[in-house]
């Protein structure tokens, strides 16, 4: 592979007190990209991710141990607080999670937080919605509840809400899982544009999404990394057994 990694682990080992989750995981996610990460029920995946944005930083019981990077910089470095990595990586989540709050204030809750100029959020909030796909849909009612939305519309001002911060990378957490094929194709087109701007990791149970979608496949089983690789090489000439009997759905 040829292209720059955005993000990248080396020897990482994660443990939820006793138990071993993540095992020498190395690998190098390149930048404008989208990667996919599979692989079976509790391998691990959604672990990987959020540790990429220290999300397990308040639990008492988890060890982490070697690098985890964005660029060149130690995403645990303990000089560089959570806050300063959640502004380069930001993440969506399986279930969309708007604040209680109207359409607008979604948005420029974060950009007030982080020392927005105030002449420049009602720009910046157009700007994110319409670079998530929902700009038409909601410039006339932008003070109505977030929570009035659909379960797609949700998911799209999540995404709006994580690109207004112009973050580097955008990590996803099975984002499709709870809607319908229809907003599911919506969103998948999003992310696709996305890309132009930023580095995307995907999690999906979905192999068609991750075929249609993603331009790297990282291969998960048992917390190891087994294979990883361009989505065509891995789903159509993997190099590993276990590999190949996941993609084609011999277990899941
Ligand atoms: N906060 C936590 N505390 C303790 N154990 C956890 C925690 N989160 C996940 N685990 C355990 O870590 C393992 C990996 O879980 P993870 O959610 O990363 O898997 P996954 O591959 O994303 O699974 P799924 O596809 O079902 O979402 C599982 O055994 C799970 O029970």
């Amino acid at each position: 592979m040829t292209n720059n990694k955005k993000l990248s682990t080396e020897g990482l080992n994660l443990y939820f007190s006793e138990k071993h989750i993540l095992k020498d995981v190395a690998i190098g996610i390149p930048q404008n990209k989208i990667t996919a990460l599979i692989g079976p029920s509790g391998c691990g995946k959604t672990t990987l991710l959020r540790t990429f944005n220290r999300l397990h930083d308040l639990l008492d019981y988890v060890k982490i141990t070697g690098k985890v990077m964005i660029d060149d910089t130690n995403i645990y470095d303990p000089k560089i607080s959570a806050v300063e990595i959640r502004k380069r990586i930001g993440m969506v989540f399986q279930k969309p999670n708007p604040f209680p709050k109207n359409i607008y204030d979604n948005i420029a809750y974060g950009l007030k937080v982080n020392n927005t100029d105030p002449y420049r959020i009602p720009q910046l909030v157009e700007q994110s919605l319409r670079e998530s796909f929902l700009w038409d849909e909601v410039k006339d009612e932008l003070k109505k509840p977030a929570i009035q939305l659909s379960g797609g519309q949700q998911q799209r001002l999540c995404i709006a809400r994580a690109v207004a911060l112009r973050p580097e990378v955008i990590l996803m957490d099975e984002p499709c899982s709870a809607l319908d094929p229809f907003s599911s194709l919506k969103i998948e087109d999003l992310i696709r544009e996305l890309r132009k701007s930023y580095t995307v990791v995907i999690v999906t149970h979905n192999m068609q999404q991750a075929q249609r979608l993603s331009d790297y496949t990282a291969f998960m089983y048992l917390g190891q990394l087994i294979e990883f690789g361009t989505t065509k090489e891995i789903f159509n000439n993997p190099q590993h057994d276990l590999t190949k009997n996941y993609v084609t759905g011999h277990f899941g």
